[in-house]
Parts: structure tokens; C-alpha cells; sequence
């Protein structure tokens, strides 16, 4: 079996190289491209392992044909066009805890910088000039801590700083009350939060809803003297006006890891009186490096050797240790999936996915995302289970997965149905031993057969000669049978003939099957 290939192209701890290799993945380091330079090799590649420097454009997402994974040693993804990954079927996962603690310390660090005029101070000290007068801080003791997002970085910042006696509130409208509680802040609104904070510090993703959410217009509501610390993104803060406040004398002082360009090597407020920056250091510790290496390197490794998924961002987790577990469960439910979709006409807009017995006990997401990537493979060839729910959802399609207690005559049974115009059509399967995916069922007769390969799907009437009439039809066009199913729902109705066949049988040969006496549908399938 041929490796996994990963290219690196950020700087990033060497552990994440070792991990790949271990786990019997090719790597290969390549920093510092070009978007042209990246866009021209990725196509070699399974996998991207990334920091912030690198932006997966959906130009490099359409180059990269092989590519089946993106992982972000960090948090932010916003580098990352997850629409485009998602509808090629790629995986994008982050490592959403390895930086926090170094990313919380670095606030607080700028917090602390801020209140005393470290960094000036020392460069003037530096310069021969003992400009003692010249300093004068405040203690933060007593202050009011603002926090905009009290995720996994503001929840810490929070602790922190009330090791220090600040009194911290914060404005994230996804915090619940009893976390509120649980981690000691009072909630508050935004108004509240600009108006009382004596420091602000800004935890939050960029989004449409955050984009500069520290805007002129907010920023003229904060109170006179206010301390402003952005370790989270650039596009919080409007900095043209952030400069002028700081010139004006309105804002005391204002410290940035992160800028609206990046790297951001002119700016408004470089120079402006009280304003630090550092050039997105908050991740950079070597405790925070080693552990998103290592974490993205096993998450990616999981999902390239055995198929596990963790912390993605457009696919249902599935762990290492449930993968082998599902993965006959997933073969099954994708073979229905395009069973279905193969033998069900006209416009389909809903389709349910029923677990009973053992199946019901499993993780559910993994198998509809498989039944959608089999289902959704009559619409487009490039379909898979990153991809299937955003094709599906865009297509309007209702997906619901039910899982019932009780047993039935199969210890374990995957049921797709969906609705036709005709009514609901639905097909079933198992496993045989704890491995081979089974169809038992198909639009509510009984029948036995392995989903492999070319095969041919008839109704007939239940009439003596017909075997014998299909035999020679496909026979006498060199056709060989591989293996043949026969259900009915009574003796004398309709019957419902499987057979799996070497290679594909010719449209010709399927309208001739069709005109066959007693034939009323005759319709070729592929696995
Ligand atoms: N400077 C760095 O090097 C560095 C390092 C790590 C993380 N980060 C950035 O820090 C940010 C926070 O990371 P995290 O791990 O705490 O993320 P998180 O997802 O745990 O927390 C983000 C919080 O923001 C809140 N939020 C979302 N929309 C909001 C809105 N409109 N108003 C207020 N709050 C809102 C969410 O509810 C959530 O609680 C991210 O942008 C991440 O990329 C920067
Ligand atoms: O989102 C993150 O994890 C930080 O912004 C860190 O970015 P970096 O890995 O480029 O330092």
C-alpha cells in the first residue's frame, strides 16, 4: 500500500514530522512558499499540515487533488476557505486547546505591559536615559476586566486575571449563565462592557458578526482612560480610529498581537503614544508549539491510516478506536445509500436512515454521512462523507437518522428510505459476521446478496421461463453471471431478480432485457 504524502508548509515543531513518519506517513517541510509555489506541488499531497502563515485559497483547494486532509497546529482557520475544502471532500481539523494557556498568558502579559509602560520604559532605560519621571502606571488590582468571547482563551484570561483581583466581565452572547457563574464573570452586554471596563481584551473568532466590533462608533463609547489588548485577530478593531483615540488621549493604551494585514509592517498606530505590538507571538511558547505538532500530526495520521476524525471542523468526529468498528457499518450504509439512489426516480427530497439492534448503539453521524456520500453519488461522481451533507443540504434534501430499541430479526439492520412520488422506497441491510455488509431488503422484499460490482436489478412477473429467458438474453452477449438473487413478496406477483455480472452490461443489452417477456423493469447498478 502506497503512504500517506504530507507536506508541511509552516514552521512548525519538528515532533509533527516525527509523528507523521511514525505512523507510516511520507512528509515532506517545505515553508516559506509562494501561493504559486504551493498551488503548483500540492497536488502530490493527502495532507496539509499548517500554521497561520500558509492560505488555503479554493485555487490551491482545486489543485490539490489528492488531498484529503487540512490541519491547523492552532486554533484559527480563517486561512483556511472551509466552504471550498468541504465541497472537494477535504477534511479541516484544528487543534482547538494546545495554544490556549500561551495565548491567555500573552494578554495577560500585554494587560500587565500595558498598566506599567514596560516596553518603553525599558527601551528608553536602554538608551542611557533613566527617565524615571517620565513613567507613572496603575495597579490592576480592583479594575474592571472587559472580555469580548469567553471561549477556552477568555475563560483562562478570566482566571488569571482574577489571580490578580480584577473583577471580570464579559460580553459573548453563546455564554450561559451557569458558565458565567462557573467561571466567576459577570455577563454583561456590549454597552455595558464598553462602558465599565477599565481594560478590554478580545477573545473571539472573526466573523461576520465580529468584524470590527470594536468600531469607531463603539470605541468612542468606552470609558475615558480604557486599556485595549487584542490577542485574538486582526478585524476586531477598527485601528485607524483606535490610533486617533490614542492620540487623543482617550484610549490610555493599547497592546496588539494581531492586525487586520498581516505582517503588518506599517500602520496607524505604530508610534502612537502607549501602543504596543508583537508580531502574533500569542501562540509562540515552546510548550504551546509541541503540543499542537504533536496533536495535529496524530489527528491527521488518525484520519489518513485508520480513518479516525477528531476536532474537524466540516465532518462529525469519529475516534481511532470507534473507526474499525464502524467501518463495516459505514461500507454497508454507503452501498445502501447508492442503492437507493440508483433505483429511486424523480425528485427526492427526503431520506431517513433507521439503526436497529447492534447498529443502534453506534455513533450515528458517520453512518448518514455514508449513506449521503452513496446516495449523493447520483448527482455528482466526486462526492464523499466530507462533502455529501453540504451537497445535500444544498440540494434542499431532509435528512433524518432514527434509531430504534427495538430487535428484530437481524441482530443488527440499517434501513434507507426515502420518499419517491410512488411513496417511501426502502432498501435494508446488515452484516454478516461483524464484517460483510449484507443487503436483505429491497422496496419490501426479502432478498440476500453481496452489493458488489456490476449487477442487474429486474421485476418481473412471477412466471415459469424467465430465469431461463434472462440466461440466454445475457448469454448470448458473452455476459457472465457472478451470482443471482431471487425474492417475491407472494407465488404468482411480482418478482424481484439480482444478479451480479463481470463487467458492464451494455445500454443495448438492458433495453433488450427490458422488452423480455414479463420484465417490467430492468435497471443496471454499480458498486
Ligand atoms: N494570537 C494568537 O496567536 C492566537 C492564538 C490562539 C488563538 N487565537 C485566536 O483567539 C480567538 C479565541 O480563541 P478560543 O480558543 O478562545 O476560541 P473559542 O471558540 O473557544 O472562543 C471564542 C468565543 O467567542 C465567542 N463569540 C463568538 N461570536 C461572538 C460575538 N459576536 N461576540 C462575542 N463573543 C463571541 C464564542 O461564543 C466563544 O465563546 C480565536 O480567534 C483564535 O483564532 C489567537
Ligand atoms: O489561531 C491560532 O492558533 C493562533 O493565531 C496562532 O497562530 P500561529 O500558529 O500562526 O502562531
Amino acid at each position: 500500500m502506497t503512504k500517506p504524502k504530507v507536506l508541511i508548509s509552516d514552521k512548525m515543531d519538528p515532533n509533527a514530522a516525527r509523528i507523521f513518519t511514525e505512523r507510516g506517513c511520507e512528509v515532506d517541510v517545505k515553508t516559506g512558499m509562494t501561493p504559486e509555489e504551493l498551488k503548483a506541488c500540492i497536488g502530490e499531497y493527502d495532507g496539509l499540515a499548517i500554521r497561520s502563515s500558509t492560505t488555503v485559497t479554493p485555487e490551491i483547494i482545486a489543485a490539490a487533488t489528492k488531498l484529503k486532509v487540512i490541519g491547523r497546529a492552532g486554533i484559527g482557520v480563517d486561512n483556511v476557505d472551509i466552504p471550498a475544502a468541504s465541497a472537494h471532500g477535504v477534511v479541516v481539523m484544528n487543534t482547538p486547546f494546545g495554544n490556549s494557556i500561551t495565548t491567555a498568558e500573552h494578554a495577560i502579559a500585554m494587560i500587565m505591559a500595558l498598566a506599567r509602560q514596560i516596553p518603553e520604559a525599558n527601551a528608553r532605560t536602554q538608551a542611557g536615559e533613566w527617565p524615571k519621571s517620565a513613567f507613572m502606571g496603575v495597579e490592576v488590582t480592583g479594575k474592571t476586566l472587559g472580555l469580548i468571547g469567553a471561549g477556552n482563551i477568555g475563560s483562562i484570561v478570566a482566571a488569571r486575571a482574577q489571580g490578580l483581583r480584577m473583577k471580570v466581565i464579559a460580553y459573548d452572547p453563546f455564554l450561559t449563565p451557569d458558565h458565567a457563574v462557573e467561571i466567576g464573570v459577570e455577563k454583561v452586554d456590549l454597552e455595558t462592557l464598553l462602558a465599565r471596563a477599565d481594560f478590554i481584551t478580545l477573545h473571539t473568532p472573526l466573523t461576520d458578526e465580529t468584524r470590527n466590533i470594536l468600531s469607531a462608533e463603539n470605541l468612542a463609547k468606552t470609558k475615558k482612560g480604557v486599556r485595549i489588548v487584542n490577542c485574538a485577530r486582526g478585524g476586531l478593531i477598527d485601528e485607524a480610529a483606535l490610533a486617533q483615540l490614542l492620540a487623543s488621549g482617550h484610549v490610555a493604551g493599547a497592546a496588539l498581537d494581531v492586525f487586520a494585514t498581516e505582517p503588518a509592517k506599517e500602520s496607524p498606530l505604530f508610534g502612537q503614544p502607549n501602543f504596543i505590538c508583537t508580531p502574533h507571538l500569542g501562540a509562540s511558547t515552546t510548550e504551546a508549539q509541541v503540543n499542537v505538532a504533536l496533536q495535529v500530526a496524530e489527528q491527521m495520521s488518525d484520519y489518513l491510516v485508520d480513518g479516525g476524525v477528531s476536532n474537524a471542523l466540516n465532518m462529525p468526529s469519529l475516534s481511532a478506536e470507534e473507526a474499525p468498528k464502524l467501518r463495516p457499518y459505514m461500507a454497508l450504509a454507503e452501498k445502501l445509500g447508492s442503492l437507493v439512489g440508483q433505483l429511486a426516480h424523480g425528485n427526492l427530497t427526503k431520506i431517513s436512515i433507521e439503526r436497529e439492534g447492534a447498529a443502534a448503539g453506534l455513533n450515528g453521524k458517520p453512518i448518514t454521512g455514508a449513506v449521503l456520500a452513496g446516495f449523493m453519488r447520483r448527482y455528482s461522481e466526486s462526492v464523499n462523507m466530507v462533502n455529501a451533507p453540504y451537497l445535500a443540504k444544498e440540494r434542499g434534501l431532509e435528512v433524518s437518522d432514527v434509531r430504534h430499541e427495538r430487535e428484530g430479526i437481524y441482530q443488527t439492520l440499517l434501513r434507507v428510505t426515502v420518499a419517491t412520488e410512488q411513496g417511501d422506497r426502502s432498501v435494508a441491510g446488515t452484516l454478516f459476521g461483524t464484517d460483510s455488509p449484507r443487503l436483505v431488503e429491497i422496496f419490501g422484499v426479502g432478498i440476500e446478496a453481496a452489493l458488489e460490482g456490476h449487477m442487474l436489478y429486474i421485476v418481473n412477473e412471477d412466471a415459469p421461463g424467465f430465469i431461463g429467458r434472462i440466461g440466454t438474453l445475457l448469454g448470448e452477449h458473452d455476459i457472465n453471471i457472478g451470482t443471482f438473487h431471487l425474492g417475491r413478496r407472494e407465488a404468482g406477483g411480482e418478482a424481484t431478480l439480482l444478479l451480479s455480472v463481470d463487467a458492464p452490461i451494455p445500454a443495448e443489452v438492458i433495453k433488450q432485457a427490458c422488452a423480455l417477456e414479463g420484465v417490467k423493469l430492468a435497471i443496471p447498478l454499480a458498486f
